[in-house]
């Protein structure tokens, strides 16, 4: 069967979101474990993350890590000009947060909290999708891609992204496009993928 991107998209985003509550707060600190095995993790002083959404994994107990350790996290924050984009806004216990036109919690716009992407070590990346090759499938507005098109291993390699799923995020292939940057890590509860 050859689904088409959006057709995947709908199929995964209905299987997540059916995950429990219990389910995902397990899938959550399972997240962390694999995480913390990580030495792009471990060395990461300066972290790009998300707030859940739609079933998305939680990075919660990973933002309190983080915290605790007293690293720096990082929101995405459409961009207010620039349609496709984000700014990477520096977030915190007493970060205000607005609602975005998802729904989604997203800092309040604030010049001085913003973060050159390049100065982030490590990139935590929401998806919708993903296959054995690294392939990503997001929400659809392309945000990450735009976002990592100028990431490259050697030449521009930071931040560092890693995709965040749940296992039942991962298909069997993706119709990859010319524009999908593949990920160079996925982690999940279960595994943590490394191409
Ligand atoms: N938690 C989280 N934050 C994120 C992302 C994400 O995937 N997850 N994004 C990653 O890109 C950006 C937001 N991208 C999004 C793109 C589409 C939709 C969405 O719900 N689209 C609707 C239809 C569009 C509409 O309502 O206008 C849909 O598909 O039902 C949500 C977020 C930035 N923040
Ligand atoms: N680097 C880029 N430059 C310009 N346009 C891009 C780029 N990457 C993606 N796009 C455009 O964004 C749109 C959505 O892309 P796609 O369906 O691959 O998004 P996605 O991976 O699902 O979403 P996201 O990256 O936000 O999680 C496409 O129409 C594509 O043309």
């Amino acid at each position: 069967m050859n689904l088409s991107r959006q057709q995947i998209r709908q199929h995964v985003r209905e299987r997540r979101q059916q995950l429990s509550d219990a389910d995902q707060r397990l899938a959550a600190e399972s997240l962390l474990c694999q995480l913390q095995s990580l030495p792009q993790f471990q060395n990461a002083n300066r972290v790009g993350l998300y707030l859940a959404n739609d079933g998305e994994i939680d990075p919660e107990p990973v933002i309190q890590h983080l915290w605790h350790k007293g690293c720096d996290v990082y929101l995405p924050v459409l961009h207010p000009f620039s349609k496709g984009h984000l700014l990477f806004l520096h977030y915190d216990r007493n970060t205000l947060l607005i609602r975005n036109q998802y729904g989604i919690p997203e800092p309040r716009l604030d010049a001085t909290a913003i973060a050159p992407l390049t100065s982030l070590d490590l990139l935590l990346c929401p998806l919708v999708a993903f296959d054995a090759e690294g392939n990503r499938l997001g929400m659809g507005g392309g945000f990450y891609d735009r976002t990592l098109s100028r990431w490259h291993p050697e030449a521009n390699p930071a931040p560092y992204p890693v995709g965040l799923a749940h296992n039942c995020q991962q298909v069997e292939a993706l119709p990859a496009q010319e524009w999908d940057v593949p990920l160079p890590m996925i982690a999940t509860p279960d595994k943590v993928w490394q191409w």
